[in-house]
């Protein structure tokens, strides 16, 4: 069968292959991995019982596209969207529409809306059309992954991808190869206070962290190192990361310009160029991948791995269709998980006292050199409501979206028709005060059992997304932190750069730091002398 298999996809990748491949696959409903369960959506339809006389889009506020460019381009608001979903729900309410050119936008700042507008949400969700990733793949016939497909060809990916992402039993398996990225991180932070940081500042942790992120993800999904963690970065590695965090910051740009003008612009070039990279990556690591089990197979030796191996013997996908999904897969595996762990570190640093309690925790669960496994996470309460807590300050999706592409729906007391293309303002509802007591403050323990903000509102928070299209990568990229996280605070106790820097956040289609984030750390197993040597000087 495998062998028959190598023959017959020729080992190659055919660009057309993909096309007109419909096979059916064992389905799988990732809303039951998600921590919002379905629940009636008569909350919905109420709004349209008690109010017959529904408004429609027409009697919406909101800016014009002139007035939206003005605060983007003349208030300076185009790096903080984020920022502005908040002052403009100040000014038009929790519903209100912008225009962006032609198209009509209807931006949703409460928790409540947001569950209504997410529970509408039909048989195969849309984020958005996202015609500039489309465009590309149209023009180079690459594949579509999880990210850009629509319709049940989207549905027939998840189906397939689903189970060795967000199946417990099979995250948990990759927690070893994880903590081997960990502890190659560890000695990278060791060599950076030596070598650049006086013995203990390490400089734009952040970029250090997309190493990291890059280096993890690659090891669980292409079973293979990429040697990120090495004292020089390959130069490949260092331009995937940088082609990432480019075709993010030209998204952006692109989507405010009609279709018919991008060829003619010079940063459409660059994020054909960005694209380019990312697959090339990509497609030489599948292609490598092939050949492994190629020779394995000429061998007779038993061919064995997790995720791209589980694919490519699988035989559910074209390679095309491998490759389409694992660059997407890839790409949003590096600057998620990295910024939410500066974001912790940068409040970590600036809290000594979560930081104490959460080394207890540690500790307390894993004493002496024992290294954190899955199921010592598991009992880790704490570690976990500081990711909950960072991911509420800074969800790493400001704004997410979703198109109406089945019925017309109600939301509050307005009737939406089809295609309506919705921007759920999840930053603004992080910051709701109705919602989360003192707003501004990181306080994990406000996700602890029993604490009374967790019961107030399920759509409070909801950084991996909601329903059949939330994260694919939610429970890897949750164990990927969860691990870092607890190793880094137990061998070091993390001080904020003495410079005092404040780090705030900017929107790149992501939310990430507006700039370098410089921390101290301080190896525990070594006494310090410092007034806040409490935590320091613990033998582990
Ligand atoms: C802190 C880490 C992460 C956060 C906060 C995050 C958040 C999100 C959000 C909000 C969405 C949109 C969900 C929706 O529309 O309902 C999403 C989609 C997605 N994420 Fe993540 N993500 C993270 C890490 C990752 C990682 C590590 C991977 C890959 C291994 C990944 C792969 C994906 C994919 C493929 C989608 C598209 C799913 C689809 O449209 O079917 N994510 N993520």
């Amino acid at each position: 069968m495998l062998r028959k298999y190598l023959i017959n996809v020729g080992l190659r990748v055919n660009r057309q292959q993909h096309k007109g491949t419909q096979r059916e696959t064992a389905g799988l409903n990732p809303a039951s991995y998600g921590d919002i369960h379905h629940r009636d959506t008569s909350t919905t339809t109420t709004v349209m019982g008690t109010n017959n006389k529904l408004k429609t889009m027409d009697d919406l506020g909101g800016p014009s596209f002139m007035t939206t460019l003005y605060w983007l381009f003349v208030k300076g608001y185009f790096q903080t969207t984020q920022q502005m979903q908040i002052e403009h729900s100040k000014i038009y309410g929790p519903l209100w529409k912008s225009k962006y050119g032609p198209l009509v936008v209807v931006n949703v700042a409460s928790a409540e809306l947001i569950e209504q507008v997410l529970r509408q949400e039909g048989r195969h969700p849309v984020r958005t059309d996202m015609p500039h990733w489309r465009t590309y793949r149209e023009l180079r016939n690459q594949a579509h992954g999880p990210l850009t497909e629509m319709g049940a060809k989207w549905q027939r990916i998840r189906s397939i991808l689903n189970p060795r992402m967000l199946k417990p039993k099979h995250v948990s398996s990759y927690a070893n190869t994880i903590n081997e990225v960990v502890s190659d991180f560890i000695n990278r932070v060791d060599w950076l206070r030596e070598t650049s940081g006086q013995g203990v500042m390490v400089n734009d942790l952040t970029g250090e962290l997309y190493k990291f992120a890059f280096e993890g993800i690659c090891s669980v999904l292409f079973e293979t190192r990429m040697g990120c963690m090495n004292e020089v970065v390959p130069e490949e590695t260092q331009k995937f990361i940088l082609s990432v965090g480019e075709m993010f910051r030209l998204s952006q740009i692109i989507v405010l310009f009609p279709k018919a003008t991008w060829p003619y612009m010079p940063f459409w070039k660059r994020f054909v160029a960005a694209w380019d990279h990312l697959f090339k990556v990509a497609e030489e690591l599948v292609q490598k991948k092939i050949e492994d089990i190629q020779e394995k197979v000429h061998l007779d030796q038993n061919v064995e791995g997790a995720y791209l191996t589980h694919l490519l013997l699988s035989d559910k996908m074209t390679v095309t269709e491998i490759l389409g999904s694992m660059t997407e897969l890839l790409l949003a595996g590096v600057d998620t998980t990295s910024n939410t762990i500066s974001w912790s570190l940068y409040h970590l640093a600036k809290e000594p006292e979560i930081q104490e309690q959460l080394f207890q925790e540690v500790i307390s669960v894993c004493p002496g050199d024992k290294v954190p496994t899955s199921d010592d996470i598991s009992q880790m309460p704490y570690l976990k409501a500081i990711i909950r807590e960072t991911l509420r300050l800074y969800p790493v999706v400001p704004g997410n979206a979703r198109v109406t592409v089945e019925n017309e729906i109600v939301v509050g007391d307005h009737l939406f028709p089809k295609q309506t293309l919705f921007h759920l303002c999840h930053y603004t509802v992080s910051y709701d005060e109705n919602i989360f007591a003192d707003p501004h403050t990181f306080l994990p323990q406000r996700w602890l059992r029993g604490a009374e903000e967790k019961s107030k509102h399920p759509f409070g928070s909801v950084p991996f997304g909601f329903g059949i299209r939330a994260c694919l990568g939610r429970r890897v990229a949750e164990l990927e932190m969860y691990l870092l996280l607890s190793r880094l605070i137990k061998h070091y106790e993390v001080r904020p750069d003495p410079a005092g820097t404040t780090v705030k956040p900017i929107t790149r289609t992501l939310l990430c730091p507006a700039k370098p984030i410089n921390l101290q750390f301080l190896d525990r197993r070594v006494k310090h002398n410092e007034p806040r040597a409490a935590a320091g000087g613990v033998s582990l």
